[in-house]
């Protein structure tokens, strides 16, 4: 498999998949990669890597001079990961951590440029307190939510911290399906995607 296009939203089905790893959809990605504003050369951080398909568009979005680091509480997810790294050929460019968030945020000595946060959604509130000391001047947070309460306590704690330029998104996808009659629009869960800078 060759993917050689630049554009974010790698179709979903050129990822490998295990049915228990949950896995950021296409639409969704290119959305929340576009608010992460990555540039060549940037420092990610991908919280919550999962299938890894976000922690591989940014590595091509970085290129050969930046670096991505994706983390998850679960090996599985690690290893999901690593193998997606391996097939787009993205590995060298990331450094993949088992670990649970908000602890494992403070044994990484790097600072990034961007900070992807896909899960941990009971931890909102301490993770993006974590981002806030391990984000450089400048830098960026985008939030995936599906929960009303993480987008509650994460607006709340992205204000009281000091992140600015607070922008909160929702987005519903609806897809084709072809029926016996006709085609239908079959509509996933809302996404509301959150973003703020510290300056
Ligand atoms: C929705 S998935 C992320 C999908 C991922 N963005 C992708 O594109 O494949 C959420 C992931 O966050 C992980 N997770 C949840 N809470 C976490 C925490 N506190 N620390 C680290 N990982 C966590 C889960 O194990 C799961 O793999």
């Amino acid at each position: 498999m060759e993917w050689k296009y630049v554009i974010p939203g790698i179709p979903d089905n050129f990822f490998e998949r295990d049915e228990e790893i949950p896995m950021t959809k296409e639409e969704i990605r290119a959305l929340a990669l576009s608010k992460l504003r990555i540039r060549k050369g940037d420092m990610i951080l991908d919280i919550g890597c999962g299938t890894g398909s976000v922690t591989v568009e940014a590595s091509l979005l970085v290129g050969s001079t930046g670096k991505v680091y994706g983390v998850d509480k679960e090996e599985k997810a690690i290893n999901l990961t690593r193998r997606n790294a391996e097939k787009f050929g993205v590995l060298n460019n990331i450094v993949l951590i088992k670990g649970e968030a908000p602890e494992i945020l403070f044994t990484i000595n790097e600072k990034f440029d961007r900070i992807f946060i896909g899960g941990g959604s009971e931890k909102i509130k301490e993770i993006i307190s974590a981002s806030w000391e391990i984000i450089k001047k400048g830098g960026r947070v985008v939030i995936d939510a599906i929960l009303l309460e993480t987008v509650n306590n994460a607006i709340s704690a992205m204000e009281n911290i000091g992140f600015m330029n607070l922008e909160i998104t929702e987005v519903i996808i609806a897809k084709g399906m072809k029926t016996k009659v006709g085609t239908a629009m079959m509509t996933r869960n809302p996404i509301f995607i959150i973003s703020g800078e510290k300056q």
